[in-house]
């Protein structure tokens, strides 16, 4: 399988703190990639380093056969690396339409945005119910999907999607879970991070733990691992419990 993304040898941090440790992967064309590992161990900042909104100290990115090094954020979404951050925010003075709309137009796509509108609603039909409200007023679900509905408008080839269903109760997780299912079948690559482990194994083809900003665990998603040796794992221990 040709890789659409190649991570090398990557060090970033903040400040004097160093967060990522030489970390290397890869995500195929047509793959689904899941990071996991606990909390502040560097996910998020290696995410930010694929899509230029960090620097890297050191290391190689490639995407779609490019060295990104220098190249600005819009010029990796138009190139279709698509990031939906933690938490990420909406206009809250734009209804859901003119939100998916603006995304369209920020990344390249403004002439064919009904089409965009179409797919995105096929995905999240909840979205088209509320096409005319205003994104401010959308429950946290609606929220995400909106978040994602924006991701899917700029067309992406590679969509990374972050802890999309942080904060949801477990019913709107299933429901937003079983959206992503639909946007893989829409984009060719997805890199999907949640607190949530059981549903990124579901959800993906391939996982990596990550700890103390370096890969110490890749595998099949569909069960190479037990889920109890990959919670020993999260937990600093080795696959076979001991620490
Ligand atoms: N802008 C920043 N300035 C300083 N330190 C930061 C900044 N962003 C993140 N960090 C620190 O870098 C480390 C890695 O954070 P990161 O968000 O990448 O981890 P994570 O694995 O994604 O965690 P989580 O699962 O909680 O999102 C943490 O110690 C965090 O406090």
């Amino acid at each position: 399988m040709s890789d659409l993304l190649t991570v090398e040898n990557l060090t970033a941090g903040y400040g004097q703190a160093k967060v990522l440790r030489g970390i290397s992967l890869r995500v195929g064309q047509h793959e689904a990639v899941g990071l996991l590992g606990p909390n502040g161990h560097g996910k998020t900042t290696l995410l930010r380093c694929v899509s230029n909104l960090h620097r890297a100290a050191s290391g190689t990115i490639a995407f779609a056969g490019r060295d990104t090094r220098g190249e600005s954020p819009g010029s990796l979404v138009r190139r279709g690396l698509v990031h939906v951050p933690q938490g990420s925010r909406l206009f809250p003075q734009l209804t859901v339409e003119e939100a998916l709309r603006l995304s369209a137009s920020s990344s390249g796509h403004s002439s064919t945005w009904r089409d965009g509108i179409d797919q995105v609603f096929s995905v999240f039909p909840k979205l088209k119910e509320r096409r005319r409200q205003l994104t401010g007023t959308l429950s946290g679900g609606e929220r995400q999907m909106a978040s994602l509905g924006m991701g899917l408008m700029a067309r992406p080839t590679l969509l990374i999607l972050d802890e999309p269903t942080l904060g949801l109760s477990p019913k709107v997780k299933h429901e937003l879970s079983e959206c992503i299912v639909r946007v893989r079948a829409e984009v060719s690559s997805v890199i999907l991070i949640d607190g949530d482990m059981d549903l990124v194994l579901d959800l993906t083809d391939r996982y990596h733990v990550i700890l103390h900003g370096d890969v110490v665990d890749s595998g099949a998603s569909d069960g190479s691992r037990s889920r109890d040796e990959m919670m020993s794992l999260f937990l600093g221990g080795t696959a076979d419990g001991r620490h």
